[in-house]
């Protein structure tokens, strides 16, 4: 069974790489939109893989380093393309949470990456 919980974070960024002219050379937010999926064994007496609560829990204090941010100046997201970042929250939360299966992150309403950590 998997489960999911999804967070939302805001943040700004611009991306260093791109040609001159491009417009996401220009300093500029979006509201990210992430979903964690979790895959696992439902535990007998809880009825559960995991609490709802704890995954926010163990989620914290890696959104609260991008939230309100400027992602560049974050260590490991010099070039905060949606990939990276994505890579970068995996990189974060797989050690952490064991049945980390798959991760969706949504830059723009119509754009996004999904990430299962390959
Ligand atoms: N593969 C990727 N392409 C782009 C990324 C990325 O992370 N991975 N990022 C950007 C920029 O961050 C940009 O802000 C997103 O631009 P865009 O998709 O064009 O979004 P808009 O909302 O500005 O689109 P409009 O159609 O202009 O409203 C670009 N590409
Ligand atoms: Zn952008």
């Amino acid at each position: 069974m998997t489960i999911y919980q999804h967070f939302t974070f805001d943040a700004a960024h611009f991306l260093p790489h791109v040609p001159a002219g491009h417009k996401c050379k220009n300093l500029h937010g979006h509201t990210y939109h992430l979903t964690i999926y979790i895959a696992g064994e439902l535990l007998e007496k809880e009825g559960w893989i995991i609490d709802f609560s704890d995954v926010k829990a163990t989620l914290a204090p890696i959104i609260s380093v991008l939230d309100h941010h400027l992602l560049n100046e974050v260590p490991g997201l010099e070039n905060p393309t949606a990939e990276l970042l994505a890579k970068w929250i995996w990189d974060k939360t797989r050690p952490l949470l064991s049945g980390l299966q798959k991760i969706e992150l949504k830059e723009t309403p119509g754009t996004g990456v999904m990430y299962e950590g390959n």
